[in-house]
């Protein structure tokens, strides 16, 4: 079964077709990388399924059910959450503030509520909390909770951004070059952690990455873009040794991966 499916999708920034006819099937619970060279449509992709860039044609599906060109908040609500390329973390505000932003788009309870403290926004911020607490333990970061999100190394940040998109309880998590300025200690507990998400969230995960050795090691499929198009998809082992995405994107040195 499709958590997503992607036909036909295409987005024109004037004369420039950043993303150009992409189909792509995303099974429910899968890890599918998005791999190309810079440039090649891969931000434009997210942007496209997260309601940041309505498509110029071509259908979105989430489970199903047609979300093209819904905007970004009635997307997250379908179950949609991302990290971005340049983290976006509230510097100044704890690690534990950050998350509850985060949770914050599915509480029930009101401003009214939250100012005259009444019961059921007490409770109810008390589990939000909880909950958090539980996020930021589950990502290794409950010994940081109140410090401000600025002081994190970046390898944490990213991990508190990853607990930020977490906390909307996602069906889909897009992952925008997670790894990118990681020390490789710090990218191979990206590595773990985004394994065990996926079974452990019954999530479905996309990521874009430019990590070869770690889009190998996790990714059940990896499409290739180029020039916006989809030049190659398949499993890593066939993606490792397709001529034409060594030549458009891996190079001969690939092959090391091997
Ligand atoms: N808002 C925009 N207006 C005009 N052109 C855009 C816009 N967003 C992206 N582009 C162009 O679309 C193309 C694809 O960009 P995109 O950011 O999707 O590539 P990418 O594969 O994510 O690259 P990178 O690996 O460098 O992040 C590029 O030529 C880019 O300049």
């Amino acid at each position: 079964m499709n958590l997503l499916e992607i036909k036909g999708l295409t987005k024109n920034f004037g004369g420039l077709a950043a993303v150009s006819n992409v189909n792509l099937n995303v099974p429910k619970n899968s890890i599918t990388a998005v791999i190309g060279p810079n440039g090649a449509g891969k931000t434009t992709l997210f942007n496209m399924v997260t309601g940041v860039y309505k498509p110029s044609a071509g259908d979105i599906l989430l489970n199903g059910e047609p979300i093209t060109g819904l905007k970004p908040h009635a997307v997250a609500r379908k179950g949609i959450a991302r990290t971005f390329q340049n983290i976006r973390l509230f510097g100044s505000l704890s690690v534990m503030e950050n998350v509850l932003i985060g949770m914050h788009s599915r509480l029930k309870s009101n401003f009214f509520g939250a100012v005259f403290q009444l019961p059921g926004t007490r409770r109810e911020e008390e589990a939000a909390q909880m909950e958090a607490f539980e996020l930021l333990q589950y990502v290794g970061l409950d010994g940081l909770l109140n410090e401000p999100a600025t002081n994190l190394p970046y390898g944490a940040q990213r991990r508190l951004e990853i607990a930020r998109a977490l906390a909307v309880k996602p069906k889909l998590l897009l992952l925008d070059e997670p790894a990118a300025g990681m020390n490789p200690k710090e990218t191979k507990e990206l590595t773990d952690l985004i394994r065990n998400m996926c079974g452990e969230k019954d999530l479905t995960i996309i990521l874009i990455e430019h990590d070869m050795k770690l889009v190998m090691e996790i990714s059940n499929h990896i499409a290739v873009l180029d020039h916006g198009e989809n030049i190659a998809e398949g499993k890593p082992v066939e993606i490792r040794n397709n001529p034409r995405v060594i030549e458009a994107y891996l190079g001969k040195g690939a092959l090391a991966y091997a």
